[in-house]
């Protein structure tokens, strides 16, 4: 093995969304800036190459199925797939960072050993970034780690299509995996371990969610923890307490947990929680001084424009800035389910539990006549709601199941950040046919929320 010494001024662990962001910046103000990544097959991180990008090209790529044959169709879904993620996959770094293969592991507070191959370099920083990400929870149950057992990058390769698919876990992942699968062609289960499907969403939207999901071939079995995978050679059954369901393929979506079994934080003095994240302030500080966490790995929300947000918090930290992690006002989410449903700041549950005077609409797609454009695409389901404080007319929050809701969500996050009156939105000018337009008419419907 050889060895060799560097030091920059700026290490950062991991080329996730916030690390290889700052690293760029940085290196912009004339900062010598490394950036370690352990796999070359993850350059550009999770996002890009095994997560956002690839998985919404597969749910693209099924709405087009048209009915074609359900293996062959899939094949070709994956290969063109895997085309667009070569095509994406080096972000554009080379010139400004230097780019370290290898395996990082802390040897002290500022200094880092990268390995890979034969090679092992000692890095020196004064500041250390660490953006390792997450991986998917296996499951510490019996057949686990059995062949037909996948978790959400494994299955995006899996061959054949399989005829049965059991998903395990019904959070973000299970609901787009389930819902993708059942348009390819397979048949899902669904188990959840929890006694409430979608616990998250009020629980007349959750029905809706479910009965639309049911329609399309997908199972869903609430209260149904898994507990042992038992492979027969054939199939595999995935038992839970009370039943037994036979598989194909077993998609496991029960979470993802920090990446930080390679880091040997304990060689820098670097804190984790209760559950393993790296412990931070609302600076995005560690611990010890100068080394900082961004990302999945720091336990805050898991998506990827959080982990760009955590970019802009860390460089305001590190210029005296005033941006603060906890400064986040209705951060929105999207589940790409088709229609996919979006949701930013309050539910109706929530609003209730509020104390506040609040004012609610909701309207099924269906029905909105000033929305034509879902009847245009022939994508009619779904339902909006928007929650409003009766006193000051803010916007407390939305729930947004329909076409286009992964850009309408932004733009009610965006008023509820500027403190927006209701009615900027109800009288809003917007483009016509577009799904923004419905604001006009769900927003005219507000009633005393009970
Ligand atoms: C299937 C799936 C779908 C998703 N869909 C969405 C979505 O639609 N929208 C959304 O916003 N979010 C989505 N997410 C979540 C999103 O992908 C993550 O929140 C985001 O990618 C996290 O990025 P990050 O900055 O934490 O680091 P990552 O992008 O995870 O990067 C971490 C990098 O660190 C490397 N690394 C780890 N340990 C070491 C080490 N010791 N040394 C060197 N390198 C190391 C890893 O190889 C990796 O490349 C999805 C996640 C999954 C799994
Ligand atoms: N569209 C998006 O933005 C998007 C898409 C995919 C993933 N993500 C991110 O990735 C994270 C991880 O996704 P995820 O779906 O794996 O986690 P999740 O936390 O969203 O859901 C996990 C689900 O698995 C259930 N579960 C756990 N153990 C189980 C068991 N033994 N049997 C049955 N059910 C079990 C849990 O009750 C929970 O409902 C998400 O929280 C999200 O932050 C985001």
């Amino acid at each position: 093995m050889s060895n060799t010494e560097l030091t920059v001024d700026v290490l950062v662990i991991g080329w996730g969304k916030a690390g290889k962001t700052i690293a760029g910046r940085l290196a912009g103000e004339g900062r010598k800036v490394a950036l370690v990544e352990k796999s070359p097959q993850m350059y550009g991180g999770t996002c890009i190459n095994i997560a956002c990008v690839p998985t919404k090209d597969l749910i693209d790529s099924v709405s087009k199925r048209d009915g074609r044959d359900p293996i062959s169709y899939f094949a070709s879904a994956v290969a063109d797939r895997d085309t667009l993620i070569a095509r994406l996959n080096h972000a554009m770094l080379e010139d400004k960072v230097l780019l370290l293969d290898g395996v990082a592991s802390f040897t002290g507070p500022h200094s880092v050993a990268v390995s890979g191959g034969d090679e092992e370099i000692a890095v020196h920083a004064e500041t250390i970034i660490i953006n390792t990400g997450a991986h998917p929870a296996t499951l510490p149950i019996p057949g686990a780690d059995g062949p037909r057992v996948h978790d959400s990058t494994t299955i995006q390769h899996v061959d054949p299509l399989p005829s049965r698919l059991v998903v395990v876990g019904g959070g973000f992942i299970g609901l787009e995996f389930a819902q993708m699968f059942a348009r390819f062609g397979s048949h899902v289960t669904l188990l959840e371990a929890g006694e409430t499907f979608a616990p998250a969403l009020d629980s007349d939207v959750a029905d809706r969610v479910r009965t639309m999901l049911d329609s399309e071939g997908v199972t869903i079995v609430t209260d149904a923890r898994a507990t042992s995978f038992h492979d027969t050679g054939d199939h595999v059954d995935v038992v839970t307490g009370g039943q037994t369901f036979t598989a194909d393929a077993v998609l496991v979506a029960a979470g993802r947990l920090p990446a930080t079994e390679d880091l040997h934080l304990e060689a820098a003095g670097v804190a984790t929680d209760e559950r393993g994240y790296i412990t931070v302030d609302d600076q995005l500080r560690t611990t010890v001084d100068g080394v900082y966490a961004v990302g999945d790995v720091n336990g805050g929300p898991q998506f990827t424009y959080v982990s760009l947000d955590d970019n802009r918090v860390l460089w305001d930290t590190l210029h005296d800035g005033p941006r603060r992690r906890n400064d986040r006002v209705a951060v929105p989410t999207t589940t790409f389910l088709d229609p996919p449903l979006s949701q930013v700041g309050m539910t109706m549950r929530q609003a209730r539990q509020s104390g506040l005077n609040v004012l609610v609409a909701t309207k099924d797609v269906a029905t909105i006549a000033a929305m034509p454009r879902p009847k245009i695409v022939g994508q009619t389901e779904g339902l909006i709601r928007v929650l409003v404080n009766a006193d000051d007319h803010t916007i407390l929050g939305a729930t947004l199941w329909c076409i286009d809701s992964q850009e309408l969500v932004n733009l009610v996050g965006l008023a509820m950040r500027l403190g927006a009156r209701y009615e900027t939105l109800r009288d809003g000018i917007w483009t016509h046919p577009s799904s923004t337009e419905a604001f006009n008419e769900v927003l005219g419907a507000l009633a005393t929320l009970d």
